[in-house]
């Protein structure tokens, strides 16, 4: 479908898809004032602008599409519905003069994103707040709790540009799912995805067989930067992305090696001993030190889960806090709310039971 209409006043027409809705008897139609572009990915630009028929500001990212597959971003987004995930609201196809067409997600609007929220602090010389980081980290866990178990999706490039945050509400939503993937265990990944500073040592290791855990490495090293105000393994190139993570966590163990990737247990690696998270994080409290090296753990599966994080101690502030203030934020973004099918639906009954009991009242 492309049928458009520009009318004298700038404003532009458009028949759409709505986002989540089946695409028969789906399509509505639109107006939007012409636009200024926000950002340009490697994959497009994306623009803002504002909704005429409801008033909702949004963002429109724009894709080459190959007309010979399915756009997966769009399938993805499509399924996807979570307060931390910026929502897909519209989507609509257009041809330009030369026969190509490109896909328009038309989605949520956030005023920034995390990296340039961190780089307002850092350009201060300032520390972002302790518990803004908090708060952030938590929406990212509950967001990526949801995607890993209800949805089995790996978002695969968790980093500060793709975390979307209003710094007024303390809202944080992810965004750029063009790298995402429904992962299947018995099917083999690629492993040259991710941003390079936020990947899984697993990735570094090249398995193909590695699961949803190296969206939490990620998360973890996101952690670790608000905290720095830099990169906590800014490696310089693949492998040095390596030397980066062992220059901290020391060389990892054979089992830990076998369990990232088993055809590199006969290799030889240079014995480096670790530096004390306590050391690297100077400021911080025990609670936090110990969420950190639990995240950042070279075994996947002795790594927290997305929902183990949300559980951890270091969240407990979020829980028990006597802060007006605070307790008005937590309650505007309904922290403390989980949806039993969406986001606890992987769990037994009492399971649930527990874990509700933990992350609602405490
Ligand atoms: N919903 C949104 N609201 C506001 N800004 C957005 C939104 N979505 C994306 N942006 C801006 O556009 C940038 C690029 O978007 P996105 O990451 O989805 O595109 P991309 O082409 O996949 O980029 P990259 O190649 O850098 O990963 C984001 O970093 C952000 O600054």
């Amino acid at each position: 479908m492309d049928i458009q209409a520009i009318t004298n006043d700038g404003i532009v027409h458009k028949q759409v898809f709505r986002g989540h809705a089946p695409e028969q008897d789906n399509a509505v139609s639109i107006s939007y004032p012409g636009t200024e572009v926000v950002g340009h990915g490697s994959f497009g630009v994306v623009f803002t602008t504002r909704i005429e028929e409801t008033g909702e500001k949004v963002a429109i990212k724009k894709v080459l599409q190959d007309r010979r597959f399915k756009n997966r971003e769009l399938e993805i987004m499509k399924m996807l519905q979570h307060p931390q995930v910026a929502d897909l609201k519209y989507y609509f196809y257009e041809t330009d003069p030369q026969g190509e067409v490109y896909l328009n997600l038309v989605l949520e609007y956030m005023p920034a994103s995390l990296y340039q929220r961190l780089r307002h602090f850092v350009t201060q010389r300032a520390n972002m707040p302790r518990i803004e980081i908090k708060l952030y980290m938590y929406q990212l866990f509950k967001c990526l709790n949801y995607l890993h178990t209800r949805a089995g999706v790996c978002h695969r490039d968790i980093k500060p540009q793709n975390l979307l945050v209003d710094p007024v509400t303390f809202s944080l939503k992810l965004c750029d799912f063009g790298s995402a993937k429904q992962l299947k265990p018995t099917e083999p990944n690629v492993s040259y995805i991710c941003s390079r500073y936020y990947r899984a040592p697993e990735l570094i290791f090249g398995a193909t067989n590695y699961t949803v855990q190296i969206d939490v490495w990620s998360s973890g090293c996101v952690m670790a930067e608000l905290i720095l105000g830099q990169p906590m393994f800014p490696g310089e190139s693949g492998i040095d992305q390596l030397v980066e993570i062992i220059k901290i966590l020391g060389t990892p163990t054979k089992q830990e090696i076998c369990a990232m990737n088993p055809n590199y247990m006969e290799h030889k690696f240079p014995q480096i001993r670790p530096i004390p998270l306590a050391k690297v994080f100077k400021r911080e409290d025990h609670t936090t030190v110990q969420f950190l090296s639990d995240v950042l753990r070279y075994d996947p599966t002795a790594r927290f889960t997305a929902l183990q994080c949300l559980c951890a101690e270091y969240f407990d502030e979020l829980r028990t806090t006597e802060d007006p203030e605070l307790i008005n934020i937590v309650q505007k973004l309904h922290l403390l709310e989980f949806d039993k099918e969406q986001e606890l639906g992987s769990l037994t009954e009492s399971q649930a039971e527990l874990v509700t009991q933990k992350l609602t009242s405490n």
